[in-house]
């Protein structure tokens, strides 16, 4: 089969955090519309940090169809789900508590599994399985769309610089019991996983991440976890950051 190199990354920045509010809830529903009229579902993974809060554009937004919404987490603390420390509790609160999107379809951790790691990371690849399971026999699942952030250390989803899991081939979920951001239990999905997606959409905002994102984006060969993240053809990478985030990054933007 001929190699398709991953295609370059799509670089928008937008001169102030509201306009990429916009923009994103704009490409998003563009990519649910895509999907619905192809499989009658959107698939999503979320991260936590700061990305939920940039969602918000999305409340009350027309055309948005919560139904037809699978939602995983793209990476999780291992604690109780309405811990302040949990993704799901923190995109409750900012987005899905705020929107007509049915319980059912918010795929969330079984923290009673919390002693066992391993027990913990396999329930929720079934659970991805499950959700995946009649689509094409894919080796790995096919998002529609996972949306992560970047860390100043150039980590994304729980996928550490220098960590064994950024070698993980195999399994749809990993944990990390030694996460160097607390809390230190995590499950995450895994670079086969992301790499496979349809899209993924990295959001930085703010002069905290110039260094970073200069990293990132213009040194891949540094091999940051965000750079390794280049879903395979057709997949595309796009990140929506602001002037600021984006301040040192000579990359070339695309306008939107
Ligand atoms: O659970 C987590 O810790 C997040 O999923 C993590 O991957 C986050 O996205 C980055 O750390 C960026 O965080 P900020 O957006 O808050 O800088």
């Amino acid at each position: 089969m001929p190699h398709h190199a991953p295609s370059a990354p799509i670089l928008y920045s937008f001169s102030n955090p509201e306009e990429l509010v916009d923009a994103l809830s704009h490409f998003i529903v563009k990519a649910q519309k895509e999907a619905v009229e192809k499989r009658g579902k959107f698939t999503v993974a979320i991260s936590g940090g700061s990305l939920p809060q940039f969602l918000n554009g999305l409340i009350g937004k027309p055309g948005v169809k919560w139904d037809k919404w699978q939602v995983f987490y793209a990476d999780e603390r291992v604690v109780p789900l309405d811990h302040p420390d949990s993704n799901h509790k923190l995109c409750m609160d900012k987005l899905f508590s705020k929107v007509p999107i049915p319980p059912d379809n918010i795929h969330t951790i079984d923290y009673s599994l919390k002693d066992d790691l391993e027990d913990l990371s396999d329930a929720y690849e079934k659970e991805l399985i499950h959700e995946f399971a009649n689509k094409d026999s894919a080796r790995f699942p096919i998002f529609d769309l996972i949306l992560l952030g970047v860390g100043p250390d150039g980590h994304t989803a729980s996928l550490f610089p220098n960590h064994p899991l950024l070698s993980e081939e195999d399994r749809w979920v990993a944990y990390i019991e030694d996460s160097p951001k607390e809390p230190p239990e995590r499950i995450t999905l895994t670079y086969p996983v992301i790499n496979h997606a349809s899209r993924v959409a990295f959001v930085a905002t703010g002069a905290g991440k110039a260094d970073t994102l200069k990293t990132v984006l213009d040194e891949p060969e540094a091999g940051l976890p965000a750079s390794r993240v280049r879903p395979i053809t057709p997949g595309q990478v796009f990140w929506f950051v602001d002037d600021a985030a984006a301040s040192k990054v000579e990359y070339p933007r695309t306008k939107m």
